[in-house]
């Protein structure tokens, strides 16, 4: 019964979960867009809906110090569904950005997405160019940029896709030629778009920070465990509502048993009826990720939440060396 079930509080401490995720071509591309950024008027900083604190990037914040910039928190579908709490969330946000501009977008929707296209379009007529307006969009990987930049080029010019999208991180690996989304306001010159590769933070002291971005697809699913990531979304499911898994089983703290249940029921069967527990994983964590296990934000934001968490991660902030040193003492833990 729903009723008397109690669900965890704290999720686990695990031995040897990895740190990071900061790859070669997300260092080149934090560099390439150091140069850019002089030719740039103005920069989209994506970042996750379900993450408002996590997926801030602290590379970001010290790159574009000065610049003028539009935040857009992207996926909104999966995590909002108009209740009066993500309203006053939002509200929270937006304070936070003051005096930028934040947008909530589902790339799907095109009122959200000309919202996005008509602060670029205001923003390129009020600093007029004739060459046009030139937009760095920038973000952690997998959050959703190239999507929004396509978006925003059927949008603004009824064009189709520009840039390659898909459900893992890293599909776009280099900063290519620039895009036109926009013909632009009185005769502005257009808007032109840079698509850039995700570019994760270099160290995640924070276990919880490290495993909310796996499961909002930061990191490739071969990083983290995929029976450890439907864990620790039993945990927040659980915390949210234990009856949106009713279909496979009631209320448990016990992931085998939901993966269990799952794979009995979706056929995720060896030969001889063992079931399939990584595979019934990653359908969980599918299912969450495509809006279909509930709509939920898994970084607790209230008035004061970014003041804590800066404050922690400026606590945390180890040299480049100790978070080396940290992912190859996980890496062995978890070889052996
Ligand atoms: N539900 C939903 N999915 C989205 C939205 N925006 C992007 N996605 C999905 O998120 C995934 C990643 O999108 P991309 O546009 O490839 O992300 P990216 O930031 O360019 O990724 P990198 O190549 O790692 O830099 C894709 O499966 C998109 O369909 C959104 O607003 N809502």
């Amino acid at each position: 019964m729903a009723s008397s079930f109690v669900p965890r509080q704290v999720f686990p401490t695990l031995d040897s979960l990895p740190r990071t995720y900061f790859l070669g071509h997300h260092n080149a591309a934090l560099s390439k867009m150091k140069s850019l950024l002089s030719s740039v008027d103005l920069v989209i900083e994506c970042r996750d809906y379900r993450l408002p604190l996590t997926s801030r990037n602290p590379l970001f914040e010290q790159l574009l110090v000065g610049r003028d910039r539009l935040l857009v928190y992207t996926k909104k579908d999966l995590a909002s569904t108009g209740r009066p709490s993500d309203a006053k969330r939002e509200e929270i946000v937006r304070r936070w950005h003051r005096p930028s501009q934040v947008l909530f977008t589902n790339h799907h929707h095109r009122n959200d997405v000309r919202k996005v296209l008509q602060y670029a379009e205001t923003f390129s007529s009020q600093n007029f160019s004739v060459t046009g307006s030139r937009v760095l969009v920038v973000g952690m990987p997998n959050v959703g940029k190239s999507s929004l930049l396509n978006a925003l080029r059927s949008v603004g010019l009824g064009k189709g896709k520009a840039a390659r999208t898909g459900a893992q991180p890293g599909i776009t690996r280099k900063i290519a030629s620039s895009v036109k989304i926009s013909e632009g306001k009185d005769g502005s010159g257009g808007v032109y778009l840079l698509d850039t590769p995700g570019v994760f933070v270099p160290y995640v002291p924070d276990q919880d920070a490290m495993l909310k971005l796996a499961l909002c697809g930061s990191v490739k699913d071969t990083i983290v465990s995929p029976v450890t990531l439907a864990d620790y979304l039993l945990y927040h499911v659980n915390l949210v509502n234990p009856d949106l898994y009713r279909e496979y089983r009631r209320p448990t703290n016990d992931i085998t048993s939901l993966l269990d249940a799952v794979a009995h029921k979706t056929g995720r069967l060896q030969k001889g009826g063992m079931p399939e527990l990584e595979s019934a994983a990653l359908w969980v964590i599918q299912r969450w990720r495509g809006g279909h296990l509930g709509h939920f934000v898994l970084d607790d934001v209230d008035d004061k939440a970014l003041e804590r968490y800066q404050r922690a991660e400026n606590n945390r902030i180890p040299s480049m060396n100790q978070a080396r040193k940290a992912d190859r003492a996980a890496k062995k833990a978890r070889s052996y």
